[in-house]
C-alpha cells in the first residue's frame, strides 16, 4: 500500500515496469535494489492485468480492492445521445460516471480515488427458502376481512356501567370521551379490579387499551372512598392522602397516562393526580408533592429520588401500584428503584390507616403487551399471588386454535409485510416505500421509521429533508457548534439543531410531507415539542426515530410503520409495530431484512402470528417508487431513477465535511447497534455476515470500511455495542443494573432519569460505561 503510493508519487514513465532496463553507475547496492524494484513492478502489472480479466459471479461477494480494480478496468459506456442533458446528469458527468448504469455495471473511482459501486451489482441474491416463504407469503395476504383485534366490543351486554363503573364515569366515557364499549381486556380487567384486592398482572396487545384497564377501575374505587369518606361526615380533598401510584419507564409514556388520568378525573374533579419525572426543577415537583395529591404519575428514578429526600410525600395510603410496561422497567435497571419504592410502601403502609373505605391491602398491578407471567424479577420484587388478566387467545385466532406464545401476538388487523433489500440499495429503497406511500395526498398520513442509533437517524433526517433551509449547510447549527474548517467538533453537537423540515425526497408536487427526528440525545424540551408536533400535524409526516419512541406511546393517525434497521429483539419488534393499528384501526408494518442469514426473521414475524405477512423485494420497491407518476414507464427508467437519487445523496454526502462526518457517525453507530440482537437472534443478525462495503453505500459513503473513522464519537454510543449485551447479562442474572452507581454518591439517580428519557440503546450504553468505570461491571468487559 505504501509502495503503491510512492510509485505514483515519482511519476515514472509507463513503460517503467515492462521494459527491460539495465542499471549502471552508482555502487552495488543501488544497482541491487534498481533491479528489485524493477522486478516488483513486472510482478504487480501482471497481477493486475490478470485480476482486472477475471469477472466475478453474479451475487459473489467482493472485497473493496476488488471493487476498485473492476472499476479501473472496465470502460466507460457511451453516452446516450438525443436527450437533453438534466441536472442530474450533469452530475453524473462531473463525477464521470457512465450515464446509463446498469445491471453489470460497475462505476468508476472519483478523482480522489473513492469508489462508485453501483446499486445494482454483485448484491447477494435471496435464500431459496425466501422464495418458497413468498409463495406462502402472497397466499397469506388473500384479502381475508379481518376482526380487529383490539377494538371495543360490539356485544350489547358489554357496557361501562356493567362492569362495576358508576353511571357518571360510563357516561363520561361516552359523551365526552367518546367511548362506547371497553375492549376485551378492559372488560376483564376492570371487573377484576373493581371486585378484588388481587396483585395482578394485565397481558393484552399493543392499542388494546391497557391504560385504561388499570386506570378506571383505580379512579372508581378512590371515588369509592370519597364517598365512603362523605358518608362518615369527611371531606374528600386532595389532602385526604396519595392512594394510586402509577409508574413508567419513560418521562413520555408518564406525561401520556398522566394525560389521560386528567381526561378521566375531570368527571369527578375533587380527585387530584400529578405527576414527577425530572426534567424540572425538585423544587417546583416538591411544592406539588406538598400541596398534596391522590393519584402520583412517575419515572422510578424519580420517585425513588423523592421518597429519599421530600418529607412531605406520605405514601402509607397507597392502596394502588401500577408499572406500566413492566418487562421494559426491569430492562431498563430500574430493578433497584422499584425495590425501593416497594420496601418504603411496605413498611409505612403498615400505619393504621384512618381513612373509611380503604382496602387492607395495597393491590400490585403489571402491565405490558410482552410481559410474561413468569418473570421472576417482578414476581419476587413487588407481587404476591398473582391473578394474570389477559384475553383468551381463542377470542381472536377465529378458529380456537391456542397461538404458540400468548404474549406474542401482534393486533390481527395489522398488515404486516418484510422486504428484503440488500445492504447497497437500502437507502434508495427506503426512500422508494416512502414516496410510494405518500404519492397520493391522504394515502398514509403518518409513518414511524424506527433505526438503530440517533447518530443514523440524523443522518437520513438531513438526507430526506434534502437540503438546508437557508441554501447554506452550515447555517442550521449555531456557530459555536462548528469548527471553522466546518465540521462537527467532536461530542453530541447536531443533537439540538432543527427536529422539523419538508421532506423532499418524498414530497411529490401536490403534497409535502413534513419529517421530523425524535432520539434519546436530543433535550427534554426539544423532545417534548417535536413528539407534539408530528402528533398534531395536519399535513402529512413521517417520525425518524431511535426505540425510545417504540414503547406505549398512543399517536393518533399512524398508519404505516417502517422498521428500517431490524429490532434489538422480537418484543421490540412488537412494540414498534404496534405505533399503528390502534383501537380496532387498520395499520400496516414493514421491516426490511437483508438477503442472507436475516432472512431467517421471516419465522419470527411469523410467530406474531400475522395473518398478513407479506413479501416484497427490493426491485418492486424501487421500480414503484422511481418510475414516473405519469405516461409511459420506459423500461428500467427507475433503475436510472434510484441511481441518479443515489449518486446525488453521494455527491451531497461527499462534498461537504460536515456531512461526510455525520454519514460515517451513523454508519459506525449502525454497525455498533447491529452487534447488540438479543443471543437467539444473533445467528440471524450475525455482524461476521454484514457486508461492510456494501453498507457504507447505503450510507452514502464511498470510503472502505477499513478508512470510516470518526473523530470523537456521540458520547452516549462511544462505549460500544457491549452496554446492551451487559444490560442483557444484569436482566437475566438479576442483577440490579444501576447498583454499583448508586453506591457512589447518588449520582445514578440521576443517570436512571436521564436512563429513563433516553433512547434505550444508548441511555444503558452511557449507564453502562459509568458502572464499569466505577468497577461495577469489570466482568463484563465493556469496551
Ligand atoms: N374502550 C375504548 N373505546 C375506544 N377507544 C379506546 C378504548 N379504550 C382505549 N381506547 C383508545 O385506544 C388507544 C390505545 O390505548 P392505550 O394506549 O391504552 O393502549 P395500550 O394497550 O396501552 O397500548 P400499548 O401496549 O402500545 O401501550 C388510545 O387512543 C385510547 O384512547
Amino acid at each position: 500500500m505504501a509502495d503503491d503510493g510512492m510509485l505514483l508519487n515519482f511519476e515514472l514513465p509507463s513503460d517503467a515496469f515492462t521494459v527491460q532496463k539495465t542499471f549502471k553507475g552508482g555502487n552495488w547496492k543501488d544497482r541491487l535494489t534498481a533491479r528489485k524494484s524493477a522486478e516488483w513492478g513486472r510482478q504487480k502489472a501482471q497481477d493486475r492485468a490478470a485480476a482486472a480479466t477475471r469477472i466475478p459471479d453474479f451475487g459473489e461477494v467482493q472485497s473493496e480492492d476488488e471493487e476498485v480494480i473492476l472499476s479501473e478496468s472496465r470502460p466507460s459506456k457511451k453516452a446516450r445521445t438525443g436527450e437533453a442533458p438534466t441536472p442530474k446528469h450533469a452530475t453524473a458527468a462531473r463525477l464521470r460516471i457512465p450515464k446509463e448504469p446498469h445491471r453489470g455495471d460497475v462505476l468508476p473511482k472519483t478523482s480522489n480515488g473513492e469508489v462508485i459501486s453501483s446499486l445494482f451489482t454483485f448484491n447477494s441474491a435471496p435464500k431459496e427458502a425466501a422464495a418458497k416463504a413468498m409463495a406462502v407469503a402472497k397466499h397469506d395476504d388473500d384479502d381475508v376481512p379481518v376482526e380487529p383485534s383490539n377494538a371495543p366490543l360490539s356485544d350489547e351486554l358489554a357496557t361501562f356501567t356493567n362492569l362495576g363503573l358508576s353511571p357518571s364515569l360510563a357516561n363520561h366515557l361516552l359523551n365526552k370521551l367518546g367511548m362506547k364499549a371497553p375492549t376485551a381486556i378492559q372488560r376483564k380487567a376492570i371487573q377484576q379490579l373493581c371486585a378484588a384486592d388481587t396483585d395482578a398482572f394485565i397481558r393484552a396487545e399493543t392499542g388494546s387499551g391497557k391504560t385504561l384497564a388499570y386506570l378506571l377501575p383505580i379512579v372508581q374505587r378512590i371515588a369509592d372512598i370519597s364517598k365512603h369518606m362523605k358518608a362518615a361526615g369527611q371531606d374528600f380533598t386532595r389532602e385526604s392522602g396519595l392512594f394510586a401510584l402509577v409508574l413508567a419507564p419513560t418521562r413520555e409514556l408518564s406525561k401520556q397516562i398522566s394525560t389521560v388520568l386528567e381526561g378521566l378525573l375531570s368527571c369527578c374533579h375533587w380527585i387530584v393526580s400529578g405527576i414527577v419525572i425530572g426534567g424540572e426543577k425538585k423544587k417546583s415537583e416538591k411544592a406539588r408533592l406538598r400541596k398534596g395529591l391522590n393519584i402520583l404519575v412517575a419515572t422510578p428514578g424519580r420517585l425513588a429520588d423523592h421518597l429519599n429526600s421530600t418529607e412531605v410525600l406520605d405514601v402509607s395510603k397507597v392502596r394502588w401500584l401500577v408499572m406500566d410496561e413492566g418487562d421494559r422497567l426491569i430492562e431498563l435497571g430500574f430493578e433497584q428503584d422499584i425495590q425501593k419504592i416497594v420496601s418504603v410502601l411496605n413498611l409505612r403502609g403498615r400505619m393504621p390507616a384512618t381513612v373509611p373505605g380503604l382496602p387492607e391491602r395495597r393491590t400490585t398491578v403489571l402491565c405490558s403487551a410482552t410481559i410474561k407471567s413468569n418473570v421472576d424479577q417482578l414476581r419476587s420484587i413487588a407481587l404476591k399471588d398473582p391473578v394474570s388478566i389477559a384475553v383468551d387467545p381463542s377470542e381472536h385466532t377465529g378458529d380456537g386454535s391456542e397461538p404458540k406464545d400468548q404474549a406474542f401476538s401482534a393486533p390481527s388487523q395489522l398488515k404486516q409485510s418484510y422486504a428484503i433489500v440488500p445492504a447497497k440499495q437500502r437507502l434508495v429503497t427506503l426512500v422508494a416505500v416512502l414516496k410510494q406511500a405518500f404519492k397520493r395526498k391522504g394515502t398514509v398520513m403518518k409513518c414511524i421509521v424506527f433505526m438503530s442509533a440517533a447518530d443514523s437517524v440524523d443522518f437520513h433526517f438531513e438526507v430526506l429533508v434534502g437540503e438546508s433551509p437557508a441554501g447554506d449547510d452550515t447555517a442550521r447549527l449555531p456557530s459555536t457548534n462548528l469548527s471553522r474548517s466546518g465540521k462537527i467538533p467532536q461530542g453530541n453537537t447536531i443533537a439540538e439543531a432543527r427536529t422539523q423540515g419538508a421532506a423532499k425526497a418524498c414530497s411529490s408536487p401536490d403534497s409535502t410531507v413534513q419529517l421530523f427526528r425524535l432520539h434519546g440525545s436530543l433535550q427534554q424540551l426539544t423532545r417534548t415539542n417535536t413528539l407534539k408536533a408530528f402528533a398534531t400535524c395536519s399535513e402529512p409526516a413521517i417520525l425518524v426515530c431511535t426505540d425510545v419512541m417504540s414503547r406505549g406511546l398512543d399517536l393518533p393517525n399512524v398508519d404505516l410503520v417502517i422498521e428500517y434497521d431490524p429490532p434489538a429483539s422480537k418484543d421490540d419488534h412488537l412494540h414498534r409495530i404496534g405505533r399503528t393499528a390502534r383501537a380496532g384501526k387498520p395499520g400496516r408494518a414493514m421491516i426490511f431484512i437483508m438477503p442472507g442469514c436475516e432472512e431467517g426473521y421471516i419465522d419470527i414475524l411469523k410467530e406474531s402470528k400475522s395473518r398478513n405477512l407479506t413479501r416484497h423485494d427490493a426491485d418492486e420497491l424501487l421500480k414503484k417508487g422511481f418510475s414516473p407518476a405519469t405516461g409511459v414507464v420506459a423500461d428500467h427508467s427507475w433503475e436510472q431513477a434510484a441511481t441518479d437519487w443515489q449518486l446525488d445523496v453521494e455527491r451531497w454526502t461527499t462534498e461537504h465535511p460536515r456531512h461526510v462526518e455525520q454519514a460515517r457517525r451513523a454508519y459506525q453507530s449502525h454497525v455498533r447497534a447491529y452487534a447488540t440482537h438479543v443471543a437467539a437472534e444473533r445467528k440471524i443478525f450475525d455482524l461476521k455476515q454484514l457486508h461492510l462495503g456494501h453498507l457504507a453505500k447505503a450510507f452514502a459513503l464511498r470510503d472502505k470500511p477499513g478508512s470510516i473513522r470518526v473523530p470523537g464519537q456521540r458520547p452516549s454510543s462511544a462505549a460500544g455495542a457491549k452496554g446492551r449485551e451487559v444490560r442483557r447479562a444484569h436482566a437475566g442474572k438479576g442483577v440490579g443494573v444501576n447498583a454499583g452507581a448508586k453506591r457512589k454518591g447518588g449520582s445514578a439517580m440521576e443517570d436512571v432519569d436521564a436512563g429513563a428519557m433516553m433512547d434505550e440503546r444508548e441511555g444503558r450504553i452511557k449507564m453502562f460505561a459509568r458502572v464499569k468505570a466505577m468497577g461495577g461491571a469489570s466482568e463484563f468487559n465493556l469496551g
